[in-house]
């Protein structure tokens, strides 16, 4: 089965049983939506399984070789020094077999493990990157730092451990039944009494390590979201002094993930222990039976050896696989987890592909599924050359949640060129308008447009390469000044991005830093003020030449010297391209050609400074808030 197919089994078996709770493992599906990735390794598997059975004859041939020895050799009295040396070189010969098996099939089934982990790893990230912004309105990125790493990972436990000990295990289990009932069926028997106990004792014990298994994890997501969250909003934990509040919750979830750990670990112990019991207890009574029958001339000797032998070899595969329930547990979870990633389709996508695959997604497809390059720009009408950059929002509608709309029948048309500033009270919709332009939303009703083609039936690849957008937080990567403006395009050269910066005037910030150009930038820019990194963020414009720009103006007060550089830099990247900028600072578009006022999703207010001062409304109100330096 190819993974595609996996998969739609696995959305498939979702849909068969949509009362399932989530997180339940769901053992058919995840392993039905399995079965498509091992497929490729099948003779991996199958030299796997080929060294698994060698390893495990080679052990269990040894206490069968000393019953030899003991039987037909030491107790025979035949003196026999030739014959002890070829058993001891035999014996030899088994446990250098069962070493260098063993070692095959533990790195064999490694690298399978590794091989299919990475491949579901990869194809997780891309789905994700694909996901529209409402997924992420939903999803916390501490789960989903979790499904790629951790989930993963039991994935990998699935293989290396779960798969291995049911291979091993299973096969040890069955050969020395065979083994025993080959040395003596009246003994074997005796001994088959105890597989109901042991059975009855693992059934116990299951439904108990599931729940202390499952606790434990459930509170080590809680940790790792919380932890998450905390990185990602550190300067408001610490603008609020909550250091120590945010302490004590973390410190709450660490120590009921400790407790849940103790607790796992204690299970773990207890069963083992009981096992070990149970071992010792069936050595007793195989010792008092088969002592009994060699007494009474009815066993050999070598051969009670060979059963005390088995017996102990006998407890621990069924430990193991007992023990294993965990891991088959976490990755059963982990899997349901990941494929429920997996299952759930970006509410954008590009039109062509919405219309004819909407009923399903299969991420070995995705790179087709995805690509604008299998929508030419001509199928939107538009042509990435020849865009002139004009901009109809036609009697649009949004809401983000059912019933709460957010802008409402908005009309707004805006020629090529043309410079529009967008102010408006907090929460007035503002940013909700660049983002349907970005298309991270769709609209609910209505329609917009880029030069008369819906930006729903442009791909997303081109619609990004013509609308260029600057956040009010504009986001850098981990890695140098040069590779964040060219954002990581090996084709555009060091030159041009050089160019770029001295052309928006960040050219001076950029050489003060230790290594200029090469500086490392640390994680999302930290390292540089709001102010410096629309400067580089102007930079990457100039660099990909956007037709349409969107300016969402830093909010956070610049000092005078960083907001005339970036009046400038405004000014400059706004020529000849439609320029749409938010502004928290109405000194930032009193030169716009048409200022647009917004309140509560609607336009309430347009013109030019001057015409909006001289209407004398919400504009002018701002304005004089303004003047008393209250920003807007
Ligand atoms: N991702 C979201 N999910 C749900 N509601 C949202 C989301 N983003 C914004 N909102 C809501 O939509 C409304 C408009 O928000 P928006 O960010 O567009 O306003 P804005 O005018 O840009 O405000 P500001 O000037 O403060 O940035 C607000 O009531 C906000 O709470």
């Amino acid at each position: 089965m190819r993974p595609a197919q996996a998969i739609h089994n696995w959305q498939t078996d979702q849909k068969a049983d949509p009362n399932l709770p989530e997180q339940k493992p769901q053992y058919v599906s995840a392993f039905r939506a399995l079965s498509g990735y091992v497929r490729p390794h099948i003779w991996a598997f199958i030299g796997v399984f080929c060294c698994t059975l060698i390893a495990i004859l080679s052990d269990l041939l040894q206490p069968f070789l000393m019953k030899i020895a003991i039987d037909d050799n030491l107790l025979a009295g035949k003196n026999d020094y030739k014959g002890l040396l070829t058993i001891c070189a035999v014996y030899l010969g088994l446990s250098v077999s069962s070493l260098l098996f063993t070692y095959l099939q533990s790195n064999l089934l490694q690298h399978i493990g590794q091989s299919i982990v990475a491949r579901v790893r990869k194809q997780l990230f891309g789905h994700i990157m694909k996901q529209s912004m409402r997924y992420f309105d939903r999803m916390s990125s501490g789960s989903l730092i979790t499904h790629v790493s951790s989930d993963t990972e039991a994935l990998n436990q699935f293989f290396n451990q779960v798969l291995l000990s049911l291979f091993r295990d299973g096969l040890t289990l069955i050969f020395i039944i065979v083994m025993m009932f080959q040395l003596d069926t009246t003994l074997a028997l005796y001994c088959l009494i105890l597989l109901p106990i042991i059975w009855l004792i693992a059934i116990a014990f299951r439904s108990y390590m599931r729940t202390t298994y499952q606790i434990a994890r459930t509170r080590l997501s809680r940790m790792v979201a919380f932890v998450a969250e905390n990185l990602s909003g550190m300067n408001v934990v610490q603008v609020f002094h909550q250091q120590k509040e945010q302490e004590k919750q973390f410190n709450e979830r660490n120590s009921l993930y400790f407790q849940a750990n103790i607790r796992e670990i204690r299970t773990n112990v207890v069963f083992g222990r009981t096992f070990e019991i149970l071992s010792n207890l069936s050595i007793a009574f195989v010792t008092w039976i088969g002592g009994n029958a060699v007494l009474g001339q009815n066993l050999e000797f070598g051969v009670l050896y060979a059963f005390i032998a088995y017996i102990r070899q006998f407890f621990q595969p069924i430990n193991t696989i007992t023990q294993q329930w965990n891991t088959l547990q976490s990755a059963t979870v982990a899997i349901t987890r990941i494929w429920t990633v997996f299952a759930n389709k970006p509410d954008i996508m590009d039109r062509k592909l919405d219309d004819a695959d909407s009923h399903k997604f299969e991420p070995e497809k995705k790179e087709s599924q995805y690509a604008a390059a299998d929508l030419s720009d001509a199928d939107a009408g538009l042509s990435l050359e020849q865009v002139k950059g004009r901009i109809d929002f036609d009697d649009i509608s949004f809401s983000y949640e059912e019933g709460i709309p957010i802008i409402r029948h908005l009309d707004l048309h805006i020629k090529p060129g043309e410079l529009i500033g967008v102010v408006g009270t907090t929460g007035a919709g503002k940013s909700s308008l660049i983002s349907l332009l970005c298309r991270f939303y769709d609209v609910k009703e209505g329609s917009i447009q880029i030069d008369g083609a819906d930006v729903r039936d442009i791909p997303q690849a081109t619609l990004h390469r013509v609308v260029g957008l600057v956040q009010q937080e504009p986001y850098l990567y981990s890695g140098s000044i040069i590779d964040n403006v060219r954002m990581f395009d090996e084709t555009i050269s060091r030159e041009e991005v050089i160019r770029a910066c001295e052309f928006v005037g960040a050219d001076t910030i950029i050489k003060k830093l230790r290594n200029g150009y090469d500086a490392l930038l640390s994680e999302r820019g930290s390292g540089l003020s709001a102010g410096e990194r629309q400067l580089i963020s102007f930079a990457r414009i100039i660099v990909f030449k956007p037709k349409v720009l969107i300016l969402d103006e830093a909010s956070a007060n610049l000092d005078s010297h960083t907001e005339q550089l970036i009046q400038n830099a405004l000014h400059i990247v706004s020529q000849n391209r439609t320029t749409i900028v938010i502004a928290h600072r109405l000194s930032t578009i009193m030169q716009a050609d048409r200022i647009i006022v917004m309140s509560h999703g609607e336009i309430v207010e347009q013109g030019n400074h001057q015409q909006l001062l001289e209407h004398d409304g919400h504009y002018r109100e701002l304005y004089e808030h303004s003047q008393g330096h209250v920003a807007v």
